[in-house]
């Protein structure tokens, strides 16, 4: 008997249905941490990173907050700027995590929304991940639907990503996300399982 929670990693690449599968374990009473949503949090004014980037990089705060655009536009001049960035956000970032995890540390199951875990290393601190994932056409023509970035932007991130394939070979569990009435039944299935695997 491990008395302490299962901890899932959910990820995949743009596109492929994390934040909605997210939504289904939330709706199971599952606690999830969102990566996005932390990083988020510390470049609003306050946030505890604003501090840390205004004294390296004054003039990517705007209105006592991180402003991205501007992160964007020094990270597309210098690449190095990505990597200052990273390693004053990856410890904070590590930093919430934790915290949310003492804080559901009576939960049988937790789940961690990271879009970016294997590009990062953080599936070794998991037990296990759960990649979602459906065809390149698909992933493809709901990132554009968005209208929220052009194809040439969605080619470099896809660029900058651990491919599909290897993200599914090095999953523990990997759902399709075609179906959202069949990837709920999915979901509740895998929650029974960690379930008995971790009784
Ligand atoms: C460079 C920044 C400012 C660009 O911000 P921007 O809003 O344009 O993009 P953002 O990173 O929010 O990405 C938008 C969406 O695409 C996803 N995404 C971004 N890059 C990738 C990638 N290489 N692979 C997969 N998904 C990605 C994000 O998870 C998010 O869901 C931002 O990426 C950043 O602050 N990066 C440094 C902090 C960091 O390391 N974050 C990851 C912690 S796990
Ligand atoms: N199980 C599913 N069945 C059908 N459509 C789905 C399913 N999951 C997600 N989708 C659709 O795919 C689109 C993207 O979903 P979602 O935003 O959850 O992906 P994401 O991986 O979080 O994206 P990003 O990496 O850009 O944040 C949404 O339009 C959503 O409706």
């Amino acid at each position: 008997m491990i008395n302490r929670p299962y901890k899932l990693g959910l990820t995949g690449s743009i596109g492929m249905g994390k934040s909605t599968t997210a939504n289904l374990f939330r709706e199971l009473g599952i606690p999830v941490w969102d990566a996005d949503a932390a990083v988020a949090a510390l470049y609003e004014k306050e946030g505890a990173a604003v501090p840390l980037i205004s004294a390296v990089l004054p003039d990517a705060i705007r209105d006592g907050a991180v402003d991205r655009a501007a992160l964007k536009n020094k990270i597309a001049v210098d690449p190095e700027v990505l990597r200052t960035l990273e390693k004053i956000v990856h410890p904070l970032v590590q930093a919430d995590r934790k915290a949310f995890a003492k804080v559901n540390s009576t939960a049988p199951i937790l789940i961690f929304d990271i879009p970016l875990l294997f590009e990062t290393n953080g599936d070794a601190e998991m037990d296990g991940v759960l990649v979602v994932t459906t065809s390149p056409d698909e992933q493809r023509r709901r990132v554009l639907d968005r209208g929220q970035m052009t194809e040439a932007e969605f080619e470099i991130i896809l660029s900058r990503q651990l491919p599909d394939l290897e993200k599914r070979a090095r999953a523990d569990y990997v759902l399709e996300t075609n179906s959202i009435d069949q990837t709920r039944a999915d979901v509740v299935a895998l929650i029974k399982k960690l379930e008995a695997k971790n009784a």
